[in-house]
């Protein structure tokens, strides 16, 4: 039964007049780049409503239980919601060159082909077959901890994370919270204020900067500080599948 996923209400706004030199000059820059008003207020509501359906889902992760916070999500089986499926497949050839540039520049010998289905074939040929997109879902007290979404050897670079809910009037606190480790240096916090419908790309696990000789690996984590009160969720949008 797909019917409750593929409503016409769940239409993503237009990505082609997005500044794309200048999302990977704050990427490059910043390890993040904000994504203002990616989804459409109706459309943010239509999928935060579908969490309390377990139908659009193949799995659902209690956080607690795995120490990794406090909250929930569940992941997303195939077919992705229109919105969902739409985002991945026009993010993602947008992402590949940076991707490649970033890889190239730390070392990495993965290159990445210019579309998602070539890069999911790649995946699923080394047994990463199950979709990675995921709903969270955090009340108040609830936290997600410092992590890196890392699903086997296979990894696209860059995700993509959607606040659903409002701030300041669904939730407060709840802020989505990156950090950035430097070699022989301590760690550096940024916290990303987003509003609802707001994107925000950011580096998965690793990120080049230039250093005195050539470029150095910055490992990155994201996570979210504590809900103050009410409810918040978040669409997650990540590009390689799960083994
Ligand atoms: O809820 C958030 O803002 C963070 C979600 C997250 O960890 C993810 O999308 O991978
Ligand atoms: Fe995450």
């Amino acid at each position: 039964m797909n019917a409750p996923t593929d409503g016409g209400a769940l239409s993503a706004a237009p990505l082609a007049d997005l500044d794309w030199p200048a999302l990977h000059a704050s990427l490059d820059e910043y390890g993040y780049a904000l994504l203002p008003g990616l989804l459409a207020a109706d459309t943010c509501r239509a999928l935060a409503s579908l969490y309390a359906d377990p139908a659009p889902f193949r799995s659902r992760v209690v956080m607690a239980r795995h120490n990794f916070g406090r909250g929930e999500y569940q992941y997303f089986r195939t077919p992705l919601p229109a919105p969902v499926a739409r985002l991945r497949e026009t993010l993602y050839p947008q992402l590949a060159p940076l991707a490649n540039r970033w890889n190239e520049a730390m070392g990495l010998p993965a290159r990445y082909p210019q579309t998602l289905a070539a890069f999911l074939a790649r995946c699923h040929a080394a047994g990463q077959t199950r979709p990675t997109p995921l709903l969270l879902q955090y009340r108040a007290g609830d936290y997600n901890c410092l992590h890196q979404d890392l699903y086997g050897e296979h990894v696209f670079p860059i995700q993509l994370a959607v606040l659903l809910s409002r701030p300041g009037s669904d939730f407060t606190g709840g802020e989505f919270v990156l950090t950035e480790q430097r070699p022989r240096m301590q760690s550096r916090a940024e916290v990303v204020p987003l509003g609802q419908g707001d994107g925000v790309l950011f580096a998965v696990h690793q990120r080049p900067v230039r250093g005195a000789r050539g470029y150095f690996r910055v490992n990155l984590r994201h996570g979210v500080s504590r809900l103050r009160s009410g409810c918040r969720h978040t669409l997650g949008v990540i590009f390689h599948d799960a083994a």
